[in-house]
């Protein structure tokens, strides 16, 4: 197996506190897990807030150095890309999704902008006819054209069609992982699902890993492959998704499981088959 993605025992410490009272807190605890290149899948991060979801998403983007430990891309060191032609190899290759679409987008700047100076600055095109052909490709991808986006503003659309569009200028660069930190959750809850969805078609047709870091136990349960279930800073469970949402065996991922999804799998699966139902 080759590896896309490997974290070997990473951990991340804060200092917190003032002057007197200064302590270390343990964000992340002992992480590793490693994401084979050849069979892309998504992998879903679950926890509830202040778990270390999103410190290990900064630190597979590169955005923050582990205290200690390794975390590799591709064979390569993610701590090793200094360069600014290294890093945006990297960012061509791992892109983020963020929470809040509206924040993604500067409200005074049309939509199309954001995908074009993606097309040019990642893939080096300057002929406006190829901008738009690599623009439109991305966003049919996402179910969108470049017609219906050529000159909108982030307000004129939905969080979930600004989300699509979030995911269209990931896809640009051609990545090979998308780490997408809390997607849905600013998202109507109806429209949810057809994003989660989305996820599955970019990793059956384009061969895109996602990282889907969430704390909505249904969507991951019905979208991943592999979860790790993470309390406080800990990996406390680990596995097929199935067997690790279906059977949790720790003490937290049981209580964190039917304060969200009744303990039953099968009124679980029909609750998700419901919601589905509802796209
Ligand atoms: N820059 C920082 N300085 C100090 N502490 C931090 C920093 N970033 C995160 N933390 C702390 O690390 C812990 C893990 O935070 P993290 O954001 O990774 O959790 P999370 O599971 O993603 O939660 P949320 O869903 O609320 O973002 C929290 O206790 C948080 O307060």
């Amino acid at each position: 197996m080759s590896a896309l993605l490997e974290l070997e025992d990473v951990n991340k410490d804060y200092r917190v506190g003032g002057f007197l009272d200064r302590s270390t807190l343990h964000a992340v605890k002992h992480v590793s897990f490693t994401l084979d290149a050849e069979k892309p899948e998504i992998f879903t991060v679950v926890g509830e807030s202040g778990s270390g979801k999103t410190t290990t998403a900064r630190m597979i983007l590169g955005n923050e150095t582990p205290t200690s430990g390794t975390l590799r891309f591709m064979g390569k060191g993610i701590a090793q890309v200094r360069t600014r032609k290294e890093r945006l190899d990297f960012m061509s290759r791992v892109q983020p999704i963020f929470q809040n679409p509206f924040e993604a987008f500067n409200p005074l700047t049309t939509l199309d902008y954001y995908l074009f100076s993606t097309a040019r600055r990642f893939l080096g095109l300057k002929d406006k006819a190829a901008v738009d052909a690599a623009t439109d490709k991305a966003l049919q991808h996402v179910g969108l054209s470049l017609a219906e986006v050529r000159g909108r503003y982030s307000h004129e659309l939905s969080g979930g069609q600004l989300q699509r569009i979030a995911v269209a200028r990931a896809l640009i660069p051609g990545p090979k992982l998308i780490v997408a930190d809390e997607p849905v959750s600013m998202v109507d809850a109806s429209l949810r699902m057809s994003i989660v969805n989305l996820f599955r078609e970019l990793r059956d047709t384009l061969g895109v890993s996602i990282i889907y870091i969430t704390h909505d136990l249904s969507t991951a349960y019905y979208i991943s492959d592999r979860v790790i279930i993470m309390h406080k800073g800990d990996v406390v469970e680990a596995g097929r998704a199935e067997e690790v949402l279906g059977n949790p065996t720790h003490e937290y991922s049981r209580a964190l499981r039917s304060a969200v999804l009744p303990p039953d799998p099968v009124v679980a699966s029909a609750i998700i088959r419901e919601k589905l139902r509802a796209i």
